[in-house]
This record gives structure tokens, C-alpha cells and sequence, in this order.
């Protein structure tokens, strides 16, 4: 393990948009610590990421909770000495009418999505304040952070309440040289856009499987769905120097979608 190397966490990186990013950080020269609840697959990518020769280590626990998520700071620290990044990538989704949101749901896409990135980032901050560093914290927004869209009225409640943590945690944050920032994708091929088709083709009887997925992926102006690749070159973006002088946005990478 090279002591010299940034440290960043990524939640939610044993698949999908935080697995790729937890791998562009690694390529960049980051010790890296994988973070998920699915510990089967968070030690696959582990030993996959262990074999391509990275400095990674894997933590198992659940977002929504604060003193797991302080836990993980602690282990980090633990283990590399410090931390530089915390990037809040874990989110869940839920597909259905308005008038069929009930509790559960809320209180489940509220605790991972919001709860999840306010813990994560208050855990961070006082670890750079800790070190008496600088350090960037950076949320998993999305297209339905700036805009909300029909069946997705909880998910899209839950990523304007993480547009709203990014400013206001940049601007308490700004004066300890801490970034808040957020990525904001599209339409990204992972599971989460599988579950989202499946249950939105089941409440949809002239969609056949793929054709929700399709519907939003053709309205992208540059002619093509999002691979995570296109949202880890932002991620790392914001993990870097090159984006010292920017805090509290939440950028879109949708290859045209939603104009802001
Ligand atoms: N896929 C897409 O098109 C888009 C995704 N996003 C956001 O990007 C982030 C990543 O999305 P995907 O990779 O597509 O999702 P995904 O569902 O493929 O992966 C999410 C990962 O988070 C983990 N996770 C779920 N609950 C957790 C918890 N309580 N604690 C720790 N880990 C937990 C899952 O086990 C999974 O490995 C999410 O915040 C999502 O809302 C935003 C816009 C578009
Ligand atoms: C999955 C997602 O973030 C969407 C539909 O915007």
C-alpha cells in the first residue's frame, strides 16, 4: 500500500456507477475503499480489483446508518492513515403512481438517498477537519435531481433533497477548504435501470420489456444511453485539483437530456 496516494471511499461501489468509479480512482492513482451492503458482491469486485493490482480495501455496511457510516471513516483512517474523497454513490430506486407512495417506501428511499449522503458527509468533514486538511465530498445527484418525472416521484423527491445537502454542506463547509459537489447522470445502463424497466413496463401494458429503458435513452441528444465510464470521467473530475474552485453544484453528465 503507497502511503503517498490520495484516499477515497466510494459507497455503493460493489456494481454499477460506483464500481466504475472506484475503478477510474484507482487508475488515478487513489487507494481505494469499496463500500456496499451486498458483501457477496462487494468482495468479488474486491478480489477482482485486489488481482488488477489496485490498493483497495472493502467495507461492509449500510448507508442509512450514521454510526456505520462513521465506521467506515474510521476504517479508512485505519488502514491508510487518512482520507481525501468520500463520494456518496449508494442510492436506491422506486417505481410507482404518485398515488400509490406509501410509507415504506418514503422511509426507505429517504434513509439510503438523503439520510445515506448527509451521514456520509458529515463522517467526512469532520474527518478533513480532523486532519486539518483539505478534502472533497461528492453526491450521487441525477437527472431527477433537477428534474421530476412521472412514476419516479420519490426517487426524484429524494435526489433534489441531495441537490439541496450539496449547496448547503459547500457553503458551511467552504471555510475548512472543503468541496461539496454532486454528479447528476442520465440514463445509465446498470441494475438500477433494470429495475426501474421491469417495474415500469409492469404498470404499463403497451410496454414490453426494455421499452421504458429505450423510451428515455432516445430522447439523448448525443444519440446513445450512458455507459458508468462516462460518469466516473466526471467523478474523477471532481476527486481532483483540476475542480478546487468549483463547490456546491451538481453537474450533469446525460449526453442531453435535461438542460439547466
Ligand atoms: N443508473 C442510472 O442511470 C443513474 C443512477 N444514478 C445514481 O447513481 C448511484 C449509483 O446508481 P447505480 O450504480 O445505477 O445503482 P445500482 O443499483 O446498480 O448500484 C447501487 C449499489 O448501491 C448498493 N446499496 C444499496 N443500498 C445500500 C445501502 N443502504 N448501503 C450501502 N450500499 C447500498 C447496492 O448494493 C448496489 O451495489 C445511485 O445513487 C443512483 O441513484 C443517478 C442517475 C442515473
Ligand atoms: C435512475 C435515474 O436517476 C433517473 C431515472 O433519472
Amino acid at each position: 500500500m503507497n502511503s503517498e496516494n490520495k484516499v477515497a471511499i466510494i459507497t455503493g461501489s460493489a456494481g454499477g456507477l460506483g464500481k466504475a468509479i472506484a475503478e477510474r480512482l484507482a487508475n488515478d492513482g487513489f487507494n481505494i475503499v469499496v463500500q456496499d451492503i451486498n458483501n457477496d458482491l462487494l468482495l468479488e469486485t474486491e478480489k477482482e480489483f485486489k488481482e488488477k493490482g489496485y490498493n483497495v480495501i472493502s467495507f461492509k455496511s449500510d448507508v442509512s446508518k450514521q454510526k456505520e457510516q462513521e465506521e467506515l471513516v474510521k476504517f479508512t483512517v485505519k488502514e491508510f492513515n487518512k482520507l481525501d474523497v468520500f463520494i456518496n454513490n449508494a442510492g436506491v430506486d422506486a417505481v410507482t403512481p404518485f398515488l400509490e407512495i406509501d410509507e415504506n417506501q418514503l422511509n426507505k428511499l429517504f434513509n439510503i438517498n438523503v439520510f445515506g449522503t448527509v451521514y456520509g458527509t458529515q463522517a467526512a468533514a469532520k474527518q478533513f477537519i480532523k486532519q486539518n486538511t483539505k478534502g472533497k465530498i461528492i453526491n450521487a445527484c441525477s437527472i431527477a435531481g433537477h428534474e421530476s418525472y412521472e412514476m419516479l416521484g420519490t426517487y426524484s423527491a429524494t435526489k433534489h433533497s441531495v441537490r439541496s445537502f450539496t449547496q448547503v454542506a459547500a457553503k458551511e463547509l467552504a471555510k475548512y477548504k472543503i468541496n461539496v459537489n454532486a454528479y447528476c447522470p442520465g440514463v445509465a445502463k446498470t441494475k438500477m435501470w433494470e429495475r426501474i424497466d421491469e417495474e415500469m413496463v409492469k404498470y404499463d401494458e403497451n410496454l414490453n420489456p426494455g421499452d421504458a429503458f429505450e423510451k428515455f435513452s432516445s430522447a439523448i441528444k448525443l444519440g446513445r444511453y450512458q455507459e458508468p465510464k462516462d460518469v466516473a470521467n466526471l467523478v474523477s473530475f471532481l476527486a481532483s485539483e483540476d475542480s478546487d474552485y468549483i463547490t456546491g453544484q451538481s453537474i450533469l453528465t446525460d449526453g442531453g437530456l435535461v438542460y439547466r
